[in-house]
């Protein structure tokens, strides 16, 4: 039997914890096909991003059809979308895709280093949040979108429905992995609100968290899971992942993509 297909576009991490490396050993672990297309090369690591390369919105276009023209496609996942050309060939694409898009709304790095510009992330409010099955943003990217700040759950709460009702996206995922307490998330579907909490790891290895949440809840999709069974088993898996997460690097190390297993992994 054929696996289910997944599809992330997002930029890279060459140190393998966030971004699209994140997003694919997500997807081979949840046991759906990973495919992806990179928008921007990125020079980062757990301390932070050193440089980047944006590719050609003509060539992310070239890479979109390549995996459509031949591959099915069951669940897409976007991260990192550096400028308005990009978002403007991906909006085009998602468009002729008959599956859910889960959108991540990736504007800074856990580092503090900004992924997208502020203009950019004007046109990624406007024309690719009403695209999307599910928007997944964390706190400050929340406040960016909603030009206000988030500062207790019941902001939150409220920020998940205006992001659907005011924003026109087709569900929203308001992440608090940057408020203190217990690690509480909110999704509204455009119809209610659930709640998904886990008790908070002291950990700071969380670089990639964002990415691999997004990844597991696409790969979830693809199987057919719907919305809110995909979300609590995303929340599940990014869970494990954070409490087992590796003391890899100088900086905030990643998170375990493995941690489901039972097995024991030897240094
Ligand atoms: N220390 C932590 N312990 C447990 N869960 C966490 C912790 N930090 C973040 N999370 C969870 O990880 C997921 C990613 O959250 P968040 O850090 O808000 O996003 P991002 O990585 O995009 O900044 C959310 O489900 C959040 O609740
Ligand atoms: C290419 C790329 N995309 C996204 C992130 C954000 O990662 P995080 O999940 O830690 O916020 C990143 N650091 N690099």
């Amino acid at each position: 039997m054929n696996p289910a297909c997944v599809l992330t576009i997002a930029g890279t991490d060459p140190s393998g914890g966030a971004g699209i490396q994140a997003d694919l050993k997500t997807f081979q672990e949840l046991k759906s096909y990973g495919m992806s297309v990179v928008t921007s090369v990125v020079a980062q690591n757990t301390t932070g991003v050193k440089d980047v390369h944006h590719l050609p919105d003509s060539f992310i276009r070239e890479q979109l059809f390549a995996v459509s023209e031949d591959m099915p496609v069951h669940a897409v996942k976007t991260g990192m979308i550096a400028n308005k050309e990009m978002m403007q060939v991906i909006k085009d694409w998602v468009q002729t895709i008959d599956a859910p898009y889960i959108m991540d709304p990736v504007m800074i790095a856990q580092s503090g280093d900004p992924l997208v510009e502020q203009e950019e992330q004007i046109y990624l409010k406007r024309h690719l949040v009403p695209e999307s099955t599910l928007v997944t943003p964390n706190i400050p990217e929340t406040e960016t979108l909603l030009n206000r700040r988030i500062d207790h759950e019941e902001d939150m709460k409220e920020a998940a429905v205006e992001i659907v009702e005011q924003l026109g996206a087709g569900a929203a995922l308001v992440k608090g992995g940057h408020l203190k307490g217990k690690a509480v998330d909110f999704l509204y579907d455009g119809y209610q609100l659930h709640s998904f909490e886990e008790e908070r790891i002291d950990s700071a290895n969380t670089h990639g968290t964002g990415c691999t949440y997004s990844a597991a809840i696409a790969a979830y999709m693809s199987q057919g899971y719907p919305l809110t069974q995909a979300v609590e088993k995303g929340k599940h898996f990014v869970t494990a992942a954070i409490r087992h997460s590796f003391d890899l690097g100088k900086g905030d190390g990643p998170t375990n993509h493995f941690a489901l297993r039972r097995e024991v992994f030897h240094s």
